[in-house]
Protein backbone atom coordinates (compact mmCIF):
# COMPACT_ATOMS: atom_id res chain seq x y z
CA UNK A 1 0.00 0.00 0.00
CA UNK A 2 1.06 3.71 -0.90
CA UNK A 3 1.75 5.40 1.98
CA UNK A 4 1.99 9.41 0.78
CA UNK A 5 4.86 11.33 2.28
CA UNK A 6 3.40 14.99 2.78
CA UNK A 7 0.90 16.11 4.71
CA UNK A 8 -2.70 16.42 3.51
CA UNK A 9 -3.82 20.35 3.16
CA UNK A 10 -5.22 20.73 6.67
CA UNK A 11 -9.11 20.96 6.77
CA UNK A 12 -10.55 24.12 8.36
CA UNK A 13 -11.92 23.85 11.56
CA UNK A 14 -10.51 19.95 11.70
CA UNK A 15 -8.92 19.81 15.16
CA UNK A 16 -9.12 21.57 17.94
CA UNK A 17 -6.92 24.38 18.55
CA UNK A 18 -6.04 22.56 21.68
CA UNK A 19 -5.60 19.40 19.75
CA UNK A 20 -3.19 21.03 17.84
CA UNK A 21 -1.77 22.52 21.11
CA UNK A 22 -1.18 19.25 22.56
CA UNK A 23 0.26 17.24 18.89
CA UNK A 24 2.45 20.27 18.91
CA UNK A 25 3.60 19.94 22.29
CA UNK A 26 4.14 15.84 22.22
CA UNK A 27 6.29 16.67 19.11
CA UNK A 28 8.60 18.92 20.26
CA UNK A 29 9.20 16.87 23.16
CA UNK A 30 10.16 13.53 20.98
CA UNK A 31 12.12 16.19 18.91
CA UNK A 32 14.09 17.59 22.03
CA UNK A 33 14.87 13.89 22.63
CA UNK A 34 16.10 13.49 19.83
CA UNK A 35 18.38 16.48 19.67
CA UNK A 36 19.83 15.90 23.14
CA UNK A 37 20.56 12.30 22.40
CA UNK A 38 22.11 13.22 18.84
CA UNK A 39 24.74 15.35 20.97
CA UNK A 40 25.37 12.63 23.56
CA UNK A 41 25.47 9.40 21.02
CA UNK A 42 28.36 7.19 20.11
CA UNK A 43 27.07 5.62 17.38
CA UNK A 44 29.31 4.38 14.41
CA UNK A 45 29.02 6.31 11.49
CA UNK A 46 26.63 3.50 9.66
CA UNK A 47 24.20 4.07 12.22
CA UNK A 48 23.97 7.74 11.95
CA UNK A 49 23.80 7.29 8.15
CA UNK A 50 20.73 4.94 8.47
CA UNK A 51 19.74 7.73 11.38
CA UNK A 52 20.12 10.76 8.87
CA UNK A 53 18.29 8.94 6.33
CA UNK A 54 15.16 8.00 8.40
CA UNK A 55 14.75 11.78 9.73
CA UNK A 56 14.72 13.07 6.18
CA UNK A 57 12.01 11.05 5.37
CA UNK A 58 9.87 12.30 8.73
CA UNK A 59 10.89 15.68 7.94
CA UNK A 60 9.49 15.21 4.18
CA UNK A 61 5.95 14.60 6.35
CA UNK A 62 6.17 18.41 7.51
CA UNK A 63 6.45 20.00 3.91
CA UNK A 64 2.87 20.12 2.89
CA UNK A 65 1.33 23.59 4.27
CA UNK A 66 4.00 26.42 5.71
CA UNK A 67 3.33 29.30 6.97
CA UNK A 68 5.19 32.65 5.51
CA UNK A 69 8.31 34.11 7.65
CA UNK A 70 6.02 36.96 9.61
CA UNK A 71 2.39 34.59 9.69
CA UNK A 72 1.87 34.29 13.46
CA UNK A 73 0.29 30.94 13.89
CA UNK A 74 -2.73 30.19 15.67
CA UNK A 75 -1.62 28.24 18.23
CA UNK A 76 0.62 31.19 19.21
CA UNK A 77 -0.54 33.29 21.76
CA UNK A 78 1.64 36.73 20.60
CA UNK A 79 1.55 39.27 22.73
CA UNK A 80 1.40 38.38 25.72
CA UNK A 81 0.29 34.60 25.74
CA UNK A 82 2.52 31.60 25.23
CA UNK A 83 4.54 31.08 22.18
CA UNK A 84 4.79 27.70 21.17
CA UNK A 85 7.30 27.63 19.21
CA UNK A 86 9.58 30.15 20.85
CA UNK A 87 13.55 28.78 21.04
CA UNK A 88 13.31 29.27 25.13
CA UNK A 89 9.49 28.60 26.19
CA UNK A 90 8.21 26.85 23.47
CA UNK A 91 6.83 23.47 24.13
CA UNK A 92 6.89 22.99 20.43
CA UNK A 93 10.49 23.84 20.01
CA UNK A 94 12.68 21.67 19.43
CA UNK A 95 15.35 24.44 20.61
CA UNK A 96 13.79 25.43 23.57
CA UNK A 97 14.96 23.95 27.09
CA UNK A 98 11.84 24.44 27.53
CA UNK A 99 11.49 27.44 30.56
CA UNK A 100 8.18 26.98 32.45
CA UNK A 101 7.62 30.81 33.92
CA UNK A 102 5.81 31.66 37.39
CA UNK A 103 4.57 34.67 37.87
CA UNK A 104 5.34 36.08 41.10
CA UNK A 105 4.45 39.78 43.33
CA UNK A 106 8.00 40.90 42.15
CA UNK A 107 8.56 39.46 38.55
CA UNK A 108 8.64 36.43 36.64
CA UNK A 109 10.41 32.98 37.55
CA UNK A 110 11.21 30.69 35.17
CA UNK A 111 12.54 27.06 35.25
CA UNK A 112 14.08 25.00 33.06
CA UNK A 113 17.11 22.57 33.08
CA UNK A 114 19.59 22.72 30.45
CA UNK A 115 21.42 19.43 28.55
CA UNK A 116 24.33 18.59 27.07
CA UNK A 117 22.51 20.87 23.19
CA UNK A 118 23.07 23.80 25.21
CA UNK A 119 26.69 23.35 26.31
CA UNK A 120 29.02 26.12 26.13
CA UNK A 121 32.75 25.03 28.12
CA UNK A 122 32.26 21.09 28.75
CA UNK A 123 29.85 20.34 31.15
CA UNK A 124 28.07 24.23 31.29
CA UNK A 125 25.72 26.19 29.50
CA UNK A 126 26.62 28.33 26.79
CA UNK A 127 26.78 32.01 27.28
CA UNK A 128 24.65 32.74 24.54
CA UNK A 129 21.90 30.27 25.96
CA UNK A 130 22.07 32.86 29.43
CA UNK A 131 21.39 35.97 27.13
CA UNK A 132 18.74 34.02 25.57
CA UNK A 133 16.80 32.70 29.14
CA UNK A 134 17.55 36.38 30.49
CA UNK A 135 16.45 38.23 27.08
CA UNK A 136 13.09 36.25 27.25
CA UNK A 137 12.35 36.23 31.01
CA UNK A 138 13.18 39.78 31.11
CA UNK A 139 10.99 40.69 28.08
CA UNK A 140 8.04 38.92 29.34
CA UNK A 141 8.35 40.61 32.43
CA UNK A 142 7.91 43.83 30.71
CA UNK A 143 4.66 42.14 29.26
CA UNK A 144 3.43 40.98 32.58
CA UNK A 145 3.76 44.20 34.20
CA UNK A 146 1.40 45.61 31.58
CA UNK A 147 4.76 47.36 29.01
CA UNK A 148 5.73 45.02 26.47
CA UNK A 149 8.59 46.04 24.29
CA UNK A 150 11.61 44.85 22.54
CA UNK A 151 15.24 44.94 23.70
CA UNK A 152 17.29 47.75 23.10
CA UNK A 153 20.08 46.58 25.27
CA UNK A 154 21.57 43.80 27.49
CA UNK A 155 23.84 44.04 29.37
CA UNK A 156 25.19 40.56 30.69
CA UNK A 157 27.68 39.49 33.86
CA UNK A 158 28.56 36.29 33.86
CA UNK A 159 29.28 35.37 37.50
CA UNK A 160 29.93 31.59 37.35
CA UNK A 161 29.60 28.53 34.89
CA UNK A 162 25.51 27.46 34.47
CA UNK A 163 25.66 23.49 35.08
CA UNK A 164 23.79 21.49 32.55
CA UNK A 165 21.48 18.83 34.50
CA UNK A 166 20.94 20.89 37.11
CA UNK A 167 17.39 22.66 37.57
CA UNK A 168 17.77 26.16 37.08
CA UNK A 169 15.71 29.19 38.47
CA UNK A 170 16.02 32.51 36.23
CA UNK A 171 14.13 35.87 37.23
CA UNK A 172 13.09 38.74 35.29
CA UNK A 173 12.04 41.71 37.26
CA UNK A 174 10.93 45.88 35.72
CA UNK A 175 12.79 47.99 38.33
CA UNK A 176 11.43 51.22 36.13
CA UNK A 177 10.23 53.17 33.41
CA UNK A 178 10.58 56.50 31.57
CA UNK A 179 8.22 56.85 28.76
CA UNK A 180 8.46 54.07 26.25
CA UNK A 181 11.72 52.60 27.75
CA UNK A 182 11.35 49.82 30.59
CA UNK A 183 14.23 48.77 32.99
CA UNK A 184 14.35 45.76 33.92
CA UNK A 185 17.41 43.34 35.69
CA UNK A 186 17.78 39.70 35.44
CA UNK A 187 19.56 36.57 37.21
CA UNK A 188 20.14 32.84 36.85
CA UNK A 189 20.57 30.75 39.89
CA UNK A 190 20.16 27.07 40.58
CA UNK A 191 16.99 25.96 42.08
CA UNK A 192 19.28 24.62 45.01
CA UNK A 193 20.77 28.24 46.04
CA UNK A 194 18.76 30.98 44.80
CA UNK A 195 21.33 33.08 46.07
CA UNK A 196 23.90 33.07 44.84
CA UNK A 197 24.01 34.45 41.54
CA UNK A 198 25.29 32.41 38.68
CA UNK A 199 25.08 35.27 35.92
CA UNK A 200 22.88 38.31 36.00
CA UNK A 201 21.96 40.83 33.82
CA UNK A 202 20.19 44.93 33.42
CA UNK A 203 18.41 45.55 30.32
CA UNK A 204 16.14 48.14 28.19
CA UNK A 205 13.66 47.48 27.06
CA UNK A 206 11.31 49.43 24.41
CA UNK A 207 7.63 49.75 23.67
CA UNK A 208 7.44 50.34 19.83
CA UNK A 209 5.14 52.87 18.91
CA UNK A 210 1.49 51.20 17.44
CA UNK A 211 2.56 52.48 13.60
CA UNK A 212 6.14 50.64 14.19
CA UNK A 213 4.65 47.77 15.90
CA UNK A 214 1.85 47.54 13.09
CA UNK A 215 5.20 47.77 10.80
CA UNK A 216 7.47 45.45 12.36
CA UNK A 217 4.76 42.61 12.78
CA UNK A 218 2.28 42.87 9.91
CA UNK A 219 0.89 39.17 11.08
CA UNK A 220 -0.50 40.70 14.52
CA UNK A 221 -3.98 39.93 14.56
CA UNK A 222 -5.80 43.84 14.94
CA UNK A 223 -7.37 42.96 18.17
CA UNK A 224 -3.60 43.04 19.53
C1 LIG B 1 6.32 44.42 21.44
C2 LIG B 1 6.55 43.25 22.32
C3 LIG B 1 7.47 42.23 21.77
C4 LIG B 1 7.84 41.19 22.83
C5 LIG B 1 8.79 40.16 22.30
C6 LIG B 1 9.73 39.67 23.40
C7 LIG B 1 10.86 38.92 22.79
C8 LIG B 1 12.05 38.83 23.74
C9 LIG B 1 12.92 40.00 23.58
C10 LIG B 1 13.57 40.05 22.24
O1 LIG B 1 14.24 39.15 21.80
S1 LIG B 1 13.31 41.46 21.29
C11 LIG B 1 14.40 41.19 19.87
C12 LIG B 1 15.68 41.97 19.96
N1 LIG B 1 15.40 43.38 19.90
C13 LIG B 1 15.17 44.01 18.71
O2 LIG B 1 15.19 43.44 17.66
C14 LIG B 1 14.86 45.46 18.82
C15 LIG B 1 15.49 46.26 17.65
N2 LIG B 1 15.18 47.66 17.85
C16 LIG B 1 14.08 48.23 17.27
O3 LIG B 1 13.38 47.64 16.48
C17 LIG B 1 13.76 49.63 17.70
O4 LIG B 1 14.86 50.17 18.40
C18 LIG B 1 12.50 49.70 18.63
C19 LIG B 1 11.26 49.29 17.84
C20 LIG B 1 12.64 48.84 19.88
C21 LIG B 1 12.35 51.12 19.11
O5 LIG B 1 12.25 51.91 17.98
P1 LIG B 1 11.50 53.26 18.06
O6 LIG B 1 11.65 53.91 16.71
O7 LIG B 1 10.11 53.08 18.59
O8 LIG B 1 12.40 54.02 19.15
P2 LIG B 1 12.96 55.47 19.09
O9 LIG B 1 14.13 55.55 18.18
O10 LIG B 1 11.78 56.39 18.86
O11 LIG B 1 13.50 55.63 20.59
C22 LIG B 1 12.60 55.61 21.67
C23 LIG B 1 13.44 55.90 22.90
O12 LIG B 1 14.31 54.77 23.15
C24 LIG B 1 15.67 55.22 23.24
N3 LIG B 1 16.56 54.21 22.74
C25 LIG B 1 16.62 53.71 21.51
N4 LIG B 1 17.60 52.79 21.42
C26 LIG B 1 18.15 52.70 22.65
C27 LIG B 1 19.20 51.92 23.21
N5 LIG B 1 19.86 51.03 22.47
N6 LIG B 1 19.48 52.09 24.52
C28 LIG B 1 18.81 52.97 25.27
N7 LIG B 1 17.80 53.72 24.80
C29 LIG B 1 17.49 53.59 23.49
C30 LIG B 1 15.68 56.47 22.35
O13 LIG B 1 16.77 57.28 22.69
C31 LIG B 1 14.36 57.09 22.73
O14 LIG B 1 14.50 57.69 24.01
P3 LIG B 1 13.79 59.07 24.37
O15 LIG B 1 12.29 58.74 24.36
O16 LIG B 1 14.31 59.37 25.75
O17 LIG B 1 14.22 60.00 23.32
Amino acid sequence: MHTPLTEPPAEAGADSLEDQKAAITRLGHELRTLVETTVRTAASPDTLHRVADGVRQVTAQLTGRRRARAEIPEVDGFPGGPRMYSPVVGAGSPLAPPVSITPTDDGLIGHCTLGLAHEGPPGYGHGGMSAMLLDELMGQACTAAGTPGMTVSLQMRYHQPIPLETPLRILGRVTGTDNRKVFVTGTITTEADPSTRLVSADGVFIAPDPDRARALFPGLREEA
